[in-house]
């Protein structure tokens, strides 16, 4: 039997969340003479494998070292999202006068009772991921313990012997360590850490402007901290298409947000009970000084511990396992899925990762990574929700593109809900109504992408979407406001001219 980990602070809904997904009173079972599968790491990757190769009939064995759910249901997506709640309601309030409400400016804000309610939330989704579930609902038998490779087609974890036919490497990544001298003595936390916090930290600074510190600078900003981002680039998101990316910067600063960009970090130390940052800035040196320090600077693959040597398998120390386009490890048997593997680092790739490898595993499928359609969303306010190629991508394969732009502030429902930031953008094949790829900013991009990711999953033009009726008023009308501005794109002055002279007989005739 085991003894549970805990999760800070060890209150009611952490003890049920552990209890859920790593419970104290486990017992290994006594492994299968030969498993059909065997999944090492139990967080999305790991869990739709495992859940859906048993649901197939399967025998397969899950091993988890710390908790199930992995990052997305224990320190990332759900409790980020819980907070961004949390920080939306408040700005909500504070924004309310435009609307008539007066006095939310000066309401004063709870931070314990938001931490609270993520942590609820987080336990109430738990279930789903628990080990009794795994265990007696679906017949699969889970491990707790770090799984290690002891060959070619065996693992070992807790002291026992699991052998199989196939594997599934699904240990996915952690916070990059940031090379900052000083910075580990001075203390720092990450995703694994700030979602336990109690206690508002008055100075925040954020190491890195990527999604994680987004997300986070402007929800803590929100909550009441005053947050600096320190980032080495020119501008936030640097990855996402520029105009998108100067629309949510501009938002963080609204909110109060300072950003230190084109920022080189030098050191950090503790004075007293400040952490002192020394950074430079354009040739500029200085220290800021701070109560907390969060790092986003990217994601290091968990790969210690797992001997993937003594398996044959071949991996990058920074990008984690190699695999081929069907999941396939360097040894046949192993296959691999999520965020240990692949370059887009979400809970919905890794969740369509993992049915790929099911089929290719099991079931001696040809699935490819390279045909999905990966959309992605970044939840500041507004969002930015992507999918598919972005404009320079496309230039930069030879692609010549035809990028059209609705600003939101041409949308009667964002005006009406004063969310008229941000516009919807797709970029087409010149010439044709083909969609390559599509940007929207908006308060909820998040769900507004998901129309331009089934188009082109279905190969449906962009015409298509343009035939299909939105109901009015909406902001997904930006979308289709879009498609009415490729249909404009056809008429040349020769069709407008035909058309003209076809209307002017028309007037003529009985
Ligand atoms: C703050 C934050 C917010 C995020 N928000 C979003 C979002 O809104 N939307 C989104 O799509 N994505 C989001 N992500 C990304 C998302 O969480 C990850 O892409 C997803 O969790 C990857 O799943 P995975 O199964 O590959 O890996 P993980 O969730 O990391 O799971 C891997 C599991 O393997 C276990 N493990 C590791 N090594 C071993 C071993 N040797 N033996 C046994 N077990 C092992 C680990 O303990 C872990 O439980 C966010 C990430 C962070 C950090
Ligand atoms: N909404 C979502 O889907 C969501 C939310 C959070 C995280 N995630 C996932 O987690 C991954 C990791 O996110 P992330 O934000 O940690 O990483 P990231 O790699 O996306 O961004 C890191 C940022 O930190 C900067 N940086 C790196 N080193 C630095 C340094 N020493 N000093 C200053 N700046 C530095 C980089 O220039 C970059 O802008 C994301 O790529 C994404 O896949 C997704």
């Amino acid at each position: 039997m085991q003894s549970a980990p805990f999760i800070l602070p060890d209150d009611d809904h952490n003890r049920t969340l552990v209890d859920n997904v790593h419970p104290g009173n486990w017992t290994n079972p006594a492994p299968a003479e030969r498993y059909n599968l065997v999944v090492i790491g139990a967080g999305t990757a790991g869990l739709v494998t495992a859940a859906g190769a048993a649901g197939l009939g399967a025998k397969v064995a899950l091993i988890e070292r710390h908790l199930l759910g992995g990052d997305c249901l224990n320190y990332g997506c759900v409790p980020s999202k819980g907070i961004i709640r949390a920080a939306r309601a408040i700005h909500d309030v504070r924004t309310a006068h435009e609307f008539g409400v007066d006095g939310g400016e000066s309401l004063p804000i709870d931070f314990t009772a938001a931490m609270k309610r993520m942590r609820r939330i987080r336990s109430e989704i738990s279930p789903h991921d628990s080990a009794r579930r795994f265990r007696d609902e679906l017949g699969i038998d889970v491990f707790f313990g770090a799984g290690s490779f002891t060959g070619s087609d065996s693992v070992e974890v807790g002291g026992k012997l699991l052998r199989f036919k196939k594997a599934a490497i699904c240990t996915g990544a952690r916070a990059a360590a940031p090379p900052i001298p000083g910075i580990v003595e001075a203390g720092y936390l990450t995703n694994e850490t700030v979602f336990s916090l109690t206690e508002l930290p008055q100075r925040l600074a954020v190491i890195g402007g990527g999604p994680i510190g987004c997300e986070m600078a402007q929800t803590f900003a929100r909550l009441g901290s005053k947050v600096t981002v320190l980032e080495y680039s020119d501008h936030l998101l640097s990855r996402e298409d520029a105009d998108a990316a100067e629309i949510v910067q501009n938002a963080l600063m609204d909110d109060g947000v300072e950003l230190c960009l084109r920022a080189s970090i030098l050191a950090v130390a503790r004075r007293d009970n400040d952490k002192i940052i020394t950074v430079e800035q354009d040739g500029k040196g200085m220290e800021l000084a701070f109560d907390e320090i969060l790092v986003g600077i990217g994601r290091a693959p968990n790969m210690e511990g797992l001997n993937l040597e003594a398996a044959g398998v071949a991996y990058d120390p920074k990008v984690g396992v190699t695999v081929n386009e069907r999941l396939q490890s360097t040894n046949p048997r192993i296959f691999a899925a999520g965020d240990i593997c692949f370059p887009y680092k979400f809970t919905h790739s890794a969740d369509a990762l993992a049915r790929i490898l099911i089929a290719n595993a099991l079931f001696m499928g040809r699935q490819k990574t390279s045909a999905l359609t990966i959309p992605w969303c970044t939840y500041t306010e507004p969002e930015i929700a992507h999918v598919g190629m972005y404009e320079r991508e496309a230039r930069e394969k030879g692609i010549e593109v035809t990028t059209l732009t609705v600003p939101l502030s041409e949308v009667d429902r964002a005006l009406l809900d004063g969310e008229s930031e941000g516009f919807a953008r797709v970029h087409l094949r010149k010439g044709t109504d083909r969609i390559l790829g599509a940007t929207i900013v908006a308060r909820h991009a998040g769900e507004m992408i998901n129309e331009m990711s089934l188009a082109m999953t279905a190969g449906l033009g962009l015409s298509a979407v343009g035939k299909t009726i939105h109901p009015y008023p909406t902001q997904a009308e930006a979308i289709k406001k879009l498609a009415d501005a490729y249909n404009r794109t056809r008429l040349t002055p020769f069709v407008k001219k035909i058309l003209s002279v076809w209307l002017k007989w028309q007037r003529k005739t009985q």
